[in-house]
């Protein structure tokens, strides 16, 4: 049984009067990794940047391992990392002077400081440029040494604001494979991100978030459990099918539901598995069709299911 990591209470913060956390709450378990999902504006640096003790709460409680977590508890503010939106190193110091930097305000010195400084660059797949300057940089790189900067306390959580916002592909991988590495190592995650793609490769759990207040809380698993539809058909047969076959085809096992333009037809589906038999049997009843295709349900349909709109609405 893993033990509550983080727990966010009922969370909220106005900005002028605007409602932009409204009543949040979710776990985080020793070593899991939750994915925090929502449209740009849902609320999500306002909640992250609550939980990291940056900015006070109109309402509710943080605590990491039960203790408090607020702005004047720098004690347990330093038991989690923040990788924030806004990248904050200064150009003109090296990546290793900068990371020193950082160190010392962790309060590491000496032999210590020198020895995190290496493992974090390493970690992040930086060491071959320690001493090279931020301003030479790409995005993604430099978000890597904020991920490094991040790392050198050794916190039991890291958080994570849109990491890979205006990052090169290649950053990107590396940035995952980093992350995947520390899950593998057991630190817990909160990272968030409007890119369905990246939490659901990484995330043990999801919390979806829109318009301040959290949508679903689940496991991936569970979450798509929620969809009437895991899969969509696409076919299109020779000729438009007779209303008959179609009222025929809906009632086939494992078919959710049928939509017909002219000849092409969309076949809801339970599972993915599914296709064959339904493929087949149009092919007896109707001909084979002449293209086909088959589409796996993905977050989008599950916040689209939840809202009524498109994550990038
Ligand atoms: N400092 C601020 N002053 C006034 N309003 C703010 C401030 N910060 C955020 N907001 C507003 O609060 C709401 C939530 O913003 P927040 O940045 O938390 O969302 P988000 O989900 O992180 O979006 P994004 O991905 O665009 O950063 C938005 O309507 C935003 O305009």
């Amino acid at each position: 049984m893993s033990s509550v990591l983080l727990s966010v209470s009922n969370l909220s913060k106005s900005y002028g009067g605007r409602l932009a956390v409204d009543g949040v709450s979710f776990q985080v378990m020793a070593g899991q990794v939750v994915g925090l999902l929502g449209p740009n504006g849902a609320g999500k640096s306002t909640t992250v940047g609550m939980i990291a003790g940056l900015l006070r709460s109109d309402g509710g409680s943080v605590t990491l391992n039960g203790e408090p977590i607020t702005p004047g508890n720098s004690a347990a503010k330093r038991k989690l990392g923040l990788v924030p939106q806004d990248l904050a190193l200064y150009d003109d110091l090296s990546a290793l002077e900068n990371l020193k930097l950082f160190g010392a305000l962790y309060g590491l010195a000496g032999a210590q400081l020198k020895q995190r400084c290496a493992e974090v660059l390493q970690q992040v797949r930086l060491s071959d440029r320690a001493d090279d300057k931020p301003a030479t940089f790409s995005g993604g790189m430099k978000r890597r040494l904020n991920i490094a900067a991040a790392l050198l306390h050794r916190p039991a959580l890291l958080i994570l604001d849109e990491p890979t916002v205006g990052v090169d592909p290649q950053s990107r991988n590396a940035i995952f494979d980093t992350l995947e590495a520390l899950k593998a190592q057991g630190m817990a995650l909160i990272y968030t991100s409007h890119y369905m793609e990246e939490v659901e490769r990484l995330a043990d759990h999801i919390v979806i978030i829109d318009h301040g207040k959290v949508l679903a809380d689940e496991s991936p698993a569970g979450l798509y459990r929620r969809l009437p539809s895991q899969a969509a058909l696409r076919a299109e047969l020779a000729q438009a099918p007779a209303a008959a076959l179609l009222q025929e085809l809906a009632r086939q096992p494992g078919v959710t539901s049928v939509r017909a333009d002219g000849a092409a037809l969309d076949i809801g589906l339970q599972e993915t598995a599914g296709a064959p038999a339904v493929l087949a049997w149009l092919a007896a009843q109707a001909g084979a069709p002449l293209h086909f295709a088959t589409n796996r349900a993905s977050l989008e349909d599950i916040f689209l299911t939840l809202t009524g709109r498109t994550l990038r609405d």
